[in-house]
């Protein structure tokens, strides 16, 4: 069952998640954080996923599972709905203006989906306590309010900039100090540290 596990309960005194005074407006299309980055950048092969600010510490995203993204024949492999459900969740960052990656992920999975479909994603962040922000999205097949296949509860740890930089490849990340988008989001997202 989804967030029974010890590390994925927030504790006593976690806090409430703030929403950032200068988060992108509910509605509002966020930026690819990294457009190599397999789900919200745009490689063809990836997931091509957008998401959008929402209400709150929340963000909704859309991913058309393509060809591409089978395990059986005619239906979504789990990794990559589990990728999805990651990344949507990963797209909350901007809502705190953090820099935070997975440190575990639950996911459950409800129902088939099949090739075609389009999964409606929802994340917000529920509690957070020192560096550990609790999260929770599902994944609803073909509408907003359809019914729901996939749903993950996580765990995020807020991390610096040097995180990346440390162990990221020479080459990415060179090309990322070299891009202006980056090092503004970079810089955007330390301020608040
Ligand atoms: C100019 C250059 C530009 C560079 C780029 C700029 C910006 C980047 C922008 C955005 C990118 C950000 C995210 C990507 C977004 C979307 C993609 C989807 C998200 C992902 O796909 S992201 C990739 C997968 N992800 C990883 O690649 C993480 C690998 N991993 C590690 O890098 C470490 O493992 C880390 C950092 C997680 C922790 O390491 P650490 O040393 O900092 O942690 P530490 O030990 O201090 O623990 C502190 C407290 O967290 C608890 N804790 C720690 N780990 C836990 C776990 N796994 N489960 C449960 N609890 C855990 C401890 O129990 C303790 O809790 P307590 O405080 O209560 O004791």
């Amino acid at each position: 069952m989804s967030g029974t596990t010890t590390a994925l309960k927030p504790p006593e005194d976690a806090r409430a998640p703030v929403r950032h005074p200068d988060a992108p407006a509910p509605g509002e299309l966020l930026d690819a954080h990294n457009h190599q980055c397999f789900g919200c950048g745009d490689q063809e092969s990836g997931l091509l996923l957008r998401a959008r600010a929402g209400e709150g510490v929340a963000v909704t995203a859309e991913f058309e599972v393509r060809p591409v993204h089978q395990g059986a024949p005619g239906l979504a492999h789990g990794g990559l709905l589990s990728a999805a459900l990651d990344e949507t969740l990963g797209a909350l960052n901007w809502m705190q203006r953090v820099i935070a990656v997975t440190g575990r992920l639950e996911t459950d999975f409800a129902r088939p989906v099949p090739v075609g479909t389009v999964l409606h994603l929802q994340a917000r962040v529920t509690a957070v306590h020192g560096r550990k922000i609790y999260c929770t999205a599902t994944g609803r097949i073909d509408a907003h309010d359809g019914p729901v296949a996939v749903r993950a509860d996580a765990l995020f740890i807020e991390v610096r900039v040097d995180h990346f930089i440390q162990n990221g490849r020479a080459e990415e990340i060179n090309a990322a100090i070299a891009d202006p988008d980056q090092a503004k989001l970079a810089r955007v997202c330390e301020v608040n540290q």
